[in-house]
């Protein structure tokens, strides 16, 4: 199987070409690296023989490909999916951007949450696999049982989500962010007599100067936060907010959508978002079978008991970066009624929320 690889060296193609590596994915496959930059450089390093990088503007060197797998952007696959469908290519196309996940004839790739779904859209002909939302993604890892088993009236999610999501620079900014707020109070901090609100006033006046870093963000993120992510949609909502309810439900391929909705919050993390559910179940179900339901629908769904010490210890984007486990805690009913199921759920967005459902997406070809 001859498949091309655009994007594969931005954060999240990184991380894909990490985790094929660390799979022995490219083992199975023929790899071609394509480029917008470089034709004729050099590829990654995978461990096998590669040839230079071909052109990713060629529709005629895309149509040789049997899958492309795309971490490119979404302006990209604006500017050559059309022309290359148009030329008759009949290959799958998989991407991590959101310009086709809505497409009627394409399917949203989570395949612990809905291998059968990709499935079924294969066997009847589907062959646009795209990558869902970070957030959405990380949700239905975390609490996609509960969904599946048709137990959710409606959810609120409030999300906490970290730099990454907007980008390789805007991860280096939060920590200049970062760096420029220590280096306006580093004098005080070191006197263990000054005043706090002396290191309190320093610091204000240092994110609202001209001179605080905020190219990529446009606002101090570091010490605040930004309380809207992406485009503004009609009705108040961001596009990101937008997503959660017309994703999820096309994810689950379901028939009666569930009503998802929330704020969408940009904090100083670095690349794990988390988010804080509100729940309307529609009967009264047991804690214990709600546990049992979220631990056993994934491998990578673990219920964290709602203990301060295992909640500080494991329910962190510190404890989860970098690893694929999506940890459910804060789980209890609500004072609201026995029907509230309050959660609280950490995931890596580079991973379950980018890279790694294409590359089990591609895996599934491969195998099927
Ligand atoms: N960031 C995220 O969290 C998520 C992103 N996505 C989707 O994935 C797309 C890609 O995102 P992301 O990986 O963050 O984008 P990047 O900006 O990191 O990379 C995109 C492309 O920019 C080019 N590029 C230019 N300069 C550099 C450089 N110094 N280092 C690396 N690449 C460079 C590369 O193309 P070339 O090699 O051809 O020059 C690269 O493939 C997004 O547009 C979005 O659609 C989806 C889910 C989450
Ligand atoms: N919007 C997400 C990241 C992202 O790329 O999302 P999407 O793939 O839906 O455009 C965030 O900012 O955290």
């Amino acid at each position: 199987m001859r498949v091309g690889f655009v994007g594969w060296r931005g954060m999240v193609g990184s991380v894909l070409v990490e985790r094929m590596i660390s799979e022995n994915d490219f083992q199975d496959i023929e790899p071609i690296f394509f480029t917008t930059s470089n034709v004729g450089g050099i590829g990654p390093k995978i461990g096998k023989d590669i040839p230079t990088l071909k052109d990713a503007k060629s529709i005629d060197e895309l149509a040789a490909m049997d899958v492309i797998v795309s971490c490119q952007g979404g302006d990209y696959t604006k500017s050559v999916y059309p022309d290359l469908r148009a030329s008759g290519w009949k290959g799958y196309w998989i991407d991590a951007a959101s310009a086709l996940r809505m497409a009627e004839d394409s399917v949203i790739v989570l395949d612990p949450v809905n291998l059968d779904v990709i499935k079924d859209g294969i066997a009847n002909g589907v062959k646009d696999f795209i990558g869902g939302n970070c957030t959405v993604s990380l949700m239905l890892m975390a609490l996609g049982g509960l969904f599946r088993e048709g137990l959710v009236e409606w959810a609120s999610v409030m999300t906490y989500q970290a730099a990454s999501g907007a980008g390789a620079k805007n991860m280096r900014e939060l920590i200049s962010q970062m760096g420029a707020l220590n280096a306006s109070v580093e004098d005080l901090l070191n006197d263990p007599s000054s005043a706090i609100l002396d290191i309190d006033r320093k610091i204000t006046e240092s994110m609202r100067s001209s001179e605080f870093p905020t190219d990529q963000f446009g606002h101090p993120l570091a010490g605040s936060l930004l309380p809207f992510i992406d485009t503004e949609v009609d009705g108040g909502q961001s596009r990101e907010e937008w997503k959660a309810q017309a994703e999820a439900n096309k994810i689950l391929a379901n028939q009666t959508p569930v009503a998802i909705d929330g704020t969408c919050v940009r904090i100083g993390a670095m690349r794990c978002h988390s988010q804080a559910l509100t729940l309307k179940l529609n009967k009264n179900v047991p804690m214990a079978d709600i546990e049992g339901l979220i631990a056993s629908s994934n491998e990578w769904a673990k219920v964290i008991p709602n203990t301060r010490e295992a909640s500080m210890a494991e329910l962190t984007p510190t404890k989860v970066t970098g690893t694929l486990s999506t940890p459910v805690g804060r789980l209890r009913k609500l004072s609201l009624g026995d029907e509230y199921l309050n959660a609280f759920t950490v995931g890596d967005q580079l991973l379950w929320g980018a890279a790694e459902p294409l590359r089990r997406m591609l895996r599934i070809l491969v195998e099927s």
